[in-house]
């Protein structure tokens, strides 16, 4: 029987989104309009359909007003540039995502470095990525910050603490790693190439695994008490042929040992979610001159 706490992604997620509605709802007395966040999919990727479409019903649900807008898969890179230049230009609206993977014939570099990086409500843009290095204000990605949320709730302290964050990808693993070193936290950004995986996970007390390979990271990799955050989502085929959505880590194993796990699904997912609404929120003020107290969210 295991002592672990399991981290509760979706009840974090929903009181985040609560607060944000409250405050979305007190800047449209203010403002005279709901902040607005325009929603970019390109194709008919079904996993993509499923999140935005997520995305905005809790959009309505926060009192965050906007569009989505669905363009075909055949959709060139001008064509995408165009929409993103029209989008910056729009008064109404505080916050531009597109949702990612974009089809083959588009360079997603080059359309997040389109996006206006006060707009930029996924934290994406190289300015933003720049500022989050720096230590200084800027937007941070909704998947990393969520999960940097999810660990204060269960940590007091993360100063000091060992953390290891398994995979480099500029949405998930260094932004996450500079989250931490933000905190004072001793990091590894490990990856595909490392030599010694396991030793790095054994050593840490925090262990953030977005690499996005089924149950990569086994029970016996974690350090008794360690923080476990599990990032990834791979839905696998069973025997019978239904399928199923696993994480990096081995759950089943790493509960037994483990302080603290999140579930997939149930953990990090759902902060994905809540944290772009809070990008917004802050983007829409920031964006007026209109005061928020940010720490507040
Ligand atoms: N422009 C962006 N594209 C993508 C991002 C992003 O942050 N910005 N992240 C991911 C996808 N994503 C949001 O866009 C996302 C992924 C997962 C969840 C979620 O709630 N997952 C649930 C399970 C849902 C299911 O059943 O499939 C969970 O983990 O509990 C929300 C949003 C890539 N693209």
């Amino acid at each position: 029987m295991s002592d672990a706490k399991i981290i509760d992604g979706k009840a974090t997620a929903l009181s985040l989104r609560a607060r944000v509605a409250e405050q979305a709802q007190a800047f449209a007395d203010a403002a005279g309009r709901l902040p607005g966040l325009a929603v970019v999919l390109v194709g008919e990727d079904p996993a993509s359909a499923v999140y935005v479409r997520a995305k905005e019903r809790a959009s309505a649900e926060a009192h965050i007003g906007g569009t989505v807008h669905r363009l075909p898969a055949t959709t060139t890179q001008e064509e995408l540039l165009a929409l993103v230049r029209a989008l910056n230009a729009d008064t109404t609206v505080d916050g531009i995502l597109v949702q990612l993977p974009l089809p083959p014939q588009i360079d997603a570099h080059a359309i997040i470095a389109a996006i206006d990086p006060e707009k930029d409500v996924d934290g994406f843009h190289p300015i933003n990525a720049g500022r989050l290095a720096s230590g200084l204000p800027g937007f941070v990605p909704c998947t990393p910050l969520g999960c940097l949320m999810l660990l204060k709730d269960y940590h007091d302290h993360l100063a000091g603490l060992e953390a290891v964050v398994v995979g480099r990808s500029n949405i998930v693993g260094k932004p996450m790693a500079q989250l931490l070193l933000a905190e004072s936290c001793t990091v590894t950004i490990a990856h595909s190439r490392t030599r010694d995986l396991f030793g790095a996970v054994r050593r840490s007390d925090i262990v953030i695994a977005a690499v996005g390979v089924p149950e990569l990271i086994r029970g016996d990799w974690i350090k008794p008490g360690a923080t476990v955050i599990d990032v990834g989502i791979n839905r696998v085929t069973l025997p019978d042929g239904k399928t199923k959505l696993i994480g990096d880590v081995a759950y089943d194993e790493a509960i037994e040992v483990a302080g603290a796990i999140t579930p997939v699904p149930g953990g990090v997912g759902p902060m994905t979610i809540a944290v772009l609404l809070r990008n917004t929120l802050v983007a829409a003020h920031r964006k007026t001159g209109i005061a928020l107290d940010e720490r507040t969210l």
